[in-house]
């Protein structure tokens, strides 16, 4: 499972249909050229901090993926993943360790997902992982690897060990289904909020009744110490 995965500029590299002795590549001045292009692209559908795709990108993905379940009549899912008390870490540690949190989550959803899926930050302390070709059974499989994977997370922090968790809902769209791609974020939102309102650290995914979270006692006594006030 873990490997590398697909990061935004394996695509955005993609080759323009230059030939390898066009003049794009070869000529000194154009080679600058070509380079600067491709990085605009890469820039354009990207977030910069964590360097998964932006909601631009999602959102045009989301409606090439709905018209390949129409052709094909195979589902795409949607797992909208949001950080558990994520003001906590960031009043107590500041803006930069929660920086690191957001990257160090975005690390772990590239090793749980899959090459062929979408991984991108919705925004803020959000973020967003299109399926293509995946039923809510096998999205559901995925979203608590990523759990999991996240909850064993440790970020050492001066003498003290930082541990954060997400929570995470999951809609699906198949074939025929009159849903746009706003309201199947609106239906894994649903789910989100859901897994949050029944205790956090968990998958929510309709109709099923929420995972329930594997949080250890020592785990909690590591949540407890975090979300404690700071010393002085
Ligand atoms: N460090 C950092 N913080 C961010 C960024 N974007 C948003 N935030 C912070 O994320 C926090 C989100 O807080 P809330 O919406 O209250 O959610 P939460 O504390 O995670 O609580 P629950 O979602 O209910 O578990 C806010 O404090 C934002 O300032 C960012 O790029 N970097």
């Amino acid at each position: 499972m873990a490997r590398a995965s697909k990061r935004s500029s394996d695509i955005l590299a993609e080759p323009t249909g230059d030939t390898d002795d066009s003049p794009w590549e070869c000529v000194g001045t154009v080679c600058r050229y070509r380079e600067e292009l491709v990085s605009l692209r890469q820039q354009v559908v990207t977030d910069p901090l964590t360097g998964l795709f932006n909601l631009r990108y999602l959102l045009t993905s989301m409606e090439q993926e709905f018209e390949r379940t129409e052709r094909t009549n195979v589902p795409t899912a949607l797992m909208m993943v949001d950080v558990d008390h994520f003001k906590k870490v960031n009043d107590r540690w500041g803006h930069e360790v929660g920086n690191r949190v957001l990257q160090a989550i975005a690390d772990a959803i590239r090793l749980s997902t899959r090459r062929l899926d979408i991984q991108c930050r919705y925004g803020g302390e959000e973020f967003a992982v299109l399926l293509p070709s995946s039923s809510l059974l096998q999205a559901s499989v995925v979203a608590e690897r990523l759990r999991q994977m996240v909850e064993a997370i440790r970020l050492q922090e001066g003498s003290d060990t930082l541990q954060v968790t997400v929570s995470i809902g999951v809609a699906m769209r198949e074939k025929g289904a009159s849903l746009s791609t706003s309201e199947l974020v609106h239906q894994a939102d649903i789910q989100l909020y859901e897994a949050k309102r029944s205790g956090r650290n968990r998958v929510c995914i309709a109709p099923s009744p929420c995972s329930i979270a594997r949080v250890t006692a020592d785990e909690k006594d590591m949540m407890r110490s975090l979300f404690a006030p700071r010393r002085e």
